[in-house]
C-alpha cells in the first residue's frame, strides 16, 4: 500500500529536511494570517526549492481572492493548491483553470451528512481532504489537532480520492488506518511541540508509526 503523506504548516528548513528524508510526498505551506503557521509568500518561496523533485509543494489558502492566489502562485510556484475555506464548486473550477494546477478541496466532517457535501465537487476537485470541524472558539479552519469519527468514511464510494487529516499522530495512526482507506495522510499539530513549531523527532515518529501500520 503506497500512502501519500503531507506534512503541513512547515516553516523551517530543518523540519522540511526531516520530512523529506522520511519520505513525505507533499509539504504544505499555510497562507492564513491568523494561523501560527502562516508564511508570507516570499518566505515560502525561499523554502520551497528544498522540495523540488522530492515532494509536491501544497499552498493552503482559505477563501483567498485572485490577487492573493496570483502572488502565491507566482512567488511560491506550488504544485498543488489546497482550498480550505467555503469555496464553491464554481470557484474551485475557476482556480483550477486560472492556475492550471490541481486543487485539493478540504471538507470539515463531524457527521455523516457532511460527506454528502462533496457531491457537486466530484469531477471538479482533483482530490478531497477530510478534516475535523474546528472546535468552538478556534479561528482556524484547520490545524486544530482534533480528530473526527473515521468510521463515517466507510460510506464513501471507493473511487473517492482523499487525504485524511485532523488530529492524526503517531499514537492513533494505526487505528485510523484500520478504519479508513485514504490515498494520503495529512498532519500538522501531531508533529509539533507547540502551535507552529514542528518537532523533527515527532515527524520521524509519525513516519515510523505509519510504516508499522501499513
Ligand atoms: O494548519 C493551519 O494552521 C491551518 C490554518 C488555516 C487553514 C488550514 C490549516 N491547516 C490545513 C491542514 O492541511 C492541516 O494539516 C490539517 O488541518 C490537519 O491539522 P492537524 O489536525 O493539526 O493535524
Amino acid at each position: 500500500m503506497t500512502l501519500d503523506i503531507k506534512i503541513c504548516g512547515l516553516k523551517s528548513r530543518e523540519a522540511i529536511a526531516t520530512a523529506l528524508e522520511e519520505g513525505a510526498s507533499h509539504i504544505g505551506f499555510i497562507f492564513f494570517e491568523k494561523s501560527p503557521r502562516h508564511l508570507e509568500p516570499a518566505e515560502a518561496g525561499l523554502l520551497r526549492d528544498a522540495a523540488s523533485g522530492k515532494a509536491k509543494v501544497v499552498a493552503v489558502t482559505v477563501d483567498a481572492d485572485n490577487a492573493a492566489l496570483d502572488e502565491i502562485v507566482s512567488v511560491v510556484r506550488p504544485d498543488m493548491l489546497q482550498l480550505h475555506g467555503r469555496e464553491t464548486p464554481e470557484r474551485v473550477e475557476e482556480v483550477r483553470q486560472r492556475y492550471n494546477l490541481p486543487v485539493m478541496k478540504a471538507f470539515a466532517v463531524r457527521e455523516a451528512g457532511d460527506l454528502d457535501k462533496i457531491e457537486p465537487y466530484k469531477g471538479v476537485a482533483d482530490r478531497f481532504l477530510f478534516d475535523a470541524k474546528a472546535p468552538k472558539g478556534s479561528e482556524l479552519p484547520g490545524g486544530n489537532g482534533v480528530s473526527f469519527d473515521w468510521t463515517l468514511l466507510a460510506r464513501l464510494d471507493e473511487s473517492v480520492d482523499y487525504m485524511l487529516s485532523g488530529g492524526l499522530n503517531a499514537g492513533n495512526i494505526a487505528d485510523a488506518l484500520a478504519v479508513a482507506n485514504p490515498a494520503g495522510l495529512d498532519i500538522s499539530s501531531g508533529v509539533e511541540d507547540a502551535p507552529g513549531v514542528k518537532s523533527q523527532q515527532k515527524i520521524r515518529e509519525f513516519f515510523r508509526a505509519v510504516r508499522a501500520a501499513v
